[in-house]
This record gives C-alpha cells, sequence and structure tokens, in this order.
C-alpha cells in the first residue's frame, strides 16, 4: 500500500448494515488508516440520524475525507452532507446491496480490497461525479424539501416491493425481499405516470420508471447498465406494463443489464425529470424518499469521490 501524508479522516460505520454480520468491517477500516499515519475520528451511534448529526458536525470541521462503511444507506448520509462540497466521500461497501460501490468499481464482499482502493485513492486527487438533486415533500413536515441521490431513483415496481418487504416482519434477511416480490408480483397492475424530460411530457402506462445516474438497484439488477456517472446525464428506464409471465422472462435479465433490447424496455437520457403518479414512493439509493411526485437534476461534478 503506498503511504501519502497525514490526512485527516472521518469514518461514519453503520454497525447494523447488512443485518450487523460485517461488524468488523469499520474497526478494521479504522486500524489501517491510523497504522498509516492518518488523523482519524471514528464516528459511530445509536442509530442513522444521530450518525447523521455527528457526521455533520465533524464534516464543517472540513476534513480532508469521509469515509462511509456500510450500504447504500450509508452512501446516501454521505452524499446528502457532502454534494456542493470539496470533501470528497470514500466508501467500504458492507451493506446487503453495494449499488453505488458495485458501479464505481469498488471491490464489494472484500474488505481488504475495498481498504487497499481507498488508501490508493487517498494519495490521488479525488474524482469529480455526477449528483442527483431531488425536490419533494417531505412525508412528515409536507414543506417541499431537497434529497440528493448519486446511484439511481425508482418509482415503481421495486419501490412497491420495498414498502411491501418494509411491512413484513418475517422473514429477516434477503428473503424477506423475496416474499414482498412474491406477494407484489400477484397483485402486479400498470401504474399510470405522468413523466416529463427535458420539458418534453408523456403519459404513460408503466410497471417501472428508474432514473439512474449510477447503473444498479436491489444489489447489482442492473436497471441502467449503460449509465456513466460524470456524463451530465440521467439514463432513465420505463418498464411497460408487463404480464406475471412476461415480467418474470425481463426480470432474470435485468441483472445482467441485458433488458434492454425488450421492446417493451426504453431508455431516455435526460438532465431534468418531473415523475408523477398516485400512491407511488420513489426511492433513492435504497432509501425512501416520498410519495410522488419528484422532480429530478442531475447536478454536473457535485460529488468527489475516492475510487479506483
Ligand atoms: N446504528 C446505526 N447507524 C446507522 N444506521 C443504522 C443504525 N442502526 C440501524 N441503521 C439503519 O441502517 C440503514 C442503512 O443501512 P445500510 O444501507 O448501511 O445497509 P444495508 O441496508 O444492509 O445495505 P444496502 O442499503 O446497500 O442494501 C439506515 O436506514 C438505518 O435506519
Amino acid at each position: 500500500m503506498p503511504t501519502s501524508k497525514p490526512l485527516t479522516i472521518v469514518v461514519a460505520i453503520n454497525p447494523s448494515a447488512s443485518f450487523g454480520k460485517s461488524r468488523e468491517v469499520g474497526p478494521a477500516v479504522v486500524a489501517t488508516l491510523r497504522a498509516l499515519g492518518h488523523l482519524v475520528t471514528s464516528l459511530t451511534e445509536p442509530d442513522f440520524e444521530q450518525l447523521r448529526d455527528s457526521a455533520r458536525r465533524a464534516i464543517a470541521k472540513k476534513p480532508d475525507a469521509l469515509v462511509v462503511v456500510g450500504g447504500d444507506g450509508m452512501v446516501s448520509l454521505g452524499v446528502n452532507l457532502l454534494a456542493h462540497t470539496k470533501v470528497p466521500l470514500g466508501i467500504i461497501p458492507s451493506g446487503t446491496g453495494n449499488d453505488m460501490a458495485r458501479g464505481l468499481g469498488i471491490p464489494v464482499g472484500n474488505t481488504e480490497a475495498a481498504i487497499g482502493v481507498l488508501v490508493d485513492a487517498l494519495a490521488r486527487p479525488a474524482r469529480a461525479i455526477d449528483a442527483g438533486r431531488i425536490r419533494h415533500l417531505d412525508s412528515e413536515t409536507g414543506e417541499e424539501t431537497t434529497t440528493w441521490f448519486a446511484s439511481v431513483l425508482s418509482a415503481g415496481f421495486d419501490a412497491i416491493v420495498n414498502e411491501r418487504a418494509n411491512r413484513l416482519r418475517h422473514p429477516r434477511g434477503k428473503s424477506r425481499y423475496l416474499l414482498a416480490l412474491v406477494i407484489e408480483l400477484a397483485r402486479l397492475r400498470p401504474i399510470r405516470y405522468r413523466l416529463v424530460l427535458d420539458g418534453v411530457e408523456t403519459v404513460t402506462d408503466a410497471a417501472l420508471i428508474a432514473v439512474g445516474n449510477n447503473q444498479s438497484i436491489g444489489g447489482g439488477m442492473r436497471v441502467t447498465p449503460n449509465a456513466v456517472v460524470d456524463d451530465g446525464l440521467f439514463d432513465v428506464l420505463v418498464v411497460t406494463p408487463l404480464s406475471r409471465i412476461a415480467f418474470m422472462r425481463v426480470f432474470p435479465r435485468v441483472f445482467a443489464g441485458t433488458h434492454l433490447t425488450d421492446p417493451r424496455v426504453t431508455v431516455h437520457r435526460a438532465t431534468h425529470v418531473r415523475i408523477e403518479a398516485e400512491n407511488v414512493a420513489a426511492y433513492a439509493d435504497g432509501e425512501r424518499v416520498s410519495l410522488l411526485p419528484v422532480d429530478v437534476e442531475i447536478v454536473p461534478g457535485a460529488l468527489r469521490v475516492l475510487m479506483p
């Protein structure tokens, strides 16, 4: 591993990521960075909100980097604190999905390799990538607010499955999503959307709309496989209504990103996207944003990242 000058680094750790299966990852990151001589502030808190508050206070001191240890929820925490600042974001994936890390080429499922990538990246200037800015109504206050995302915003069948999984108490782990998928597949029906892409409006029935800065959701489902994080554009996936049988044919192809050849699947490129539909929630970077409508805008170069 190359050595670099001592840096001040904040490491924000989610010990509950991946259902607590990766508790040793955070301490390993902190130990490695300290062994290299960096000045590390290690943050763990009882819950997400307190961690976000501690990280916000630590970032106000302008450290050289914020490293998040966890899944896409932790990426979301980092992106929302760092967008439009000069502080770069490092990611050590230890969550369930880890889609942002996957799309950036950060090793997933190999902590040592991910730490190696981070250490190398700390010795180089960080890379600027685009981020998505969502304008929506806050679910609690009803007031207009802004949420940033770096990977994919989705609003459709996958969000419905997510909502169902969150309402289920059992089973734990990935099988909860599988059960939610089976339940919602049985109830599958088209959603009527109003979609505005760079000022051009369409009203369409669809099963799913996803707005990608990066490529995947749900742990490697490459919904927008051609999205590029620094091209100043979103890839907007629209899947027209599918029968259950057609869904089961198209769905496995999404993992490989080969669904784009299916005539029921379209990808548009746009910088501004408005999505409206009745009673459908938007999820971004795996976290619930709010019910639709949302207005989404790409902000070129808004985020600095430590990546290969
Ligand atoms: N102590 C804690 N610190 C931070 N987050 C916590 C904590 N306890 C529970 N959480 C929950 O963890 C969620 C974020 O999890 P994260 O995304 O890091 O991992 P994951 O869900 O396993 O992975 P992925 O999002 O990639 O599927 C937050 O929504 C938060 O509510």
